[in-house]
């Protein structure tokens, strides 16, 4: 079985008049084609977490291995590249850029790859179509809703097939039905193509579509609740584990189901 992610003994150090130590000996992998959401209390850690395994930040101890390679140990130019090829982003504010059309937003990565303009054409069109926003293709950013930004995003962080997905809240800014065709959306692509998805969220009824919940708490994996046979008793779980760790966790509705 392929290891895509292995987190070692991360730590995370933030210097400061007071350094505050955000993680602290992080461990766990993803499997090729695992689907795992990371929870816990406000300031636990997530978002940072993130930040080192997607290179934004860098740590300040242990290591992070994609596909068996050291980003972190890359110099500028290979890192760029790196995360260009081997690495999908979704964010919660969809990071689409508003100058571009829907269609040129999508072919951005592949461009700045250096892929041959037929094929960023022909790749475009065939993830637009699997994804269903083949009509959204000309249109400007402001011309659609936050689901449907959200699938461009999603279309945009696939079309140059990374090893890891890697999703920071991506359903914060939907509502409840755009959630619901957002996690649809990553779930087939997660089952059909594969992919390998690793998304932060405050929602358990968005952790509860993953294979497995890893909860955070003070820097630390606290716990992990691996999916049984059914949804709505794994949703259950993962509640009485947000609410035995207390603290922020958003929106917590236990009518979603
Ligand atoms: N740039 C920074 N400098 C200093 N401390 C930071 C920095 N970024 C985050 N922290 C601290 O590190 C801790 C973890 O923050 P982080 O943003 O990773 O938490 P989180 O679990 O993502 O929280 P939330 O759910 O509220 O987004 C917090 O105590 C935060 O105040």
């Amino acid at each position: 079985m392929t290891i895509v992610l292995s987190v070692n003994q991360l730590q995370k150090v933030y210097e400061g008049k007071v350094p505050y130590q955000a993680l602290k000996d992080i461990n766990f992998k993803l499997k090729k084609g695992e689907f795992v959401a990371i929870m816990g209390p406000s300031g636990s850690g997530k978002s940072t977490l993130l930040q080192v395994i997607s290179t934004i930040d860098s740590p300040t101890g242990g290591s992070v291995l994609i596909d068996g390679k050291n980003p972190h140990q890359m110099v500028k130019e290979e890192l760029a590249s790196f995360r260009r090829r081997e690495l999908g982003f979704i964010f919660q504010d969809f990071n689409l850029i508003h100058t571009l059309t829907v269609e040129e937003n999508i072919m951005l990565p592949l461009s700045l790859e250096g892929v041959p303009a037929n094929e960023i054409t022909k790749r475009t069109r065939e993830v637009a179509r699997y994804l269903g926003i083949e009509a959204l293709l000309p249109k400007r950013t402001f011309e659609i809703s936050g689901g449907q930004a959200q699938r461009v995003a999603i279309a945009r962080a696939v079309a140059h097939q990374p090893s890891l997905i890697l999703a920071d809240e991506p359903t914060g800014n939907l509502d409840s039905k755009a959630t619901k065709d957002v996690m649809n959306l990553l779930k087939t692509l997660n089952k059909e193509m594969d992919s390998t998805i690793l998304m932060v969220t405050h929602d358990a009824y968005v952790a509860s579509m993953c294979h497995r919940v890893l909860f955070i708490k003070d820097g630390r994996i606290y716990q992990e609740i691996v999916a049984g046979d059914h949804e709505s008793e794994f949703y259950q779980r993962i509640l009485d584990m947000l609410t035995f760790l207390g603290g922020d966790h958003g929106d917590v509705n236990a009518n979603r189901l």
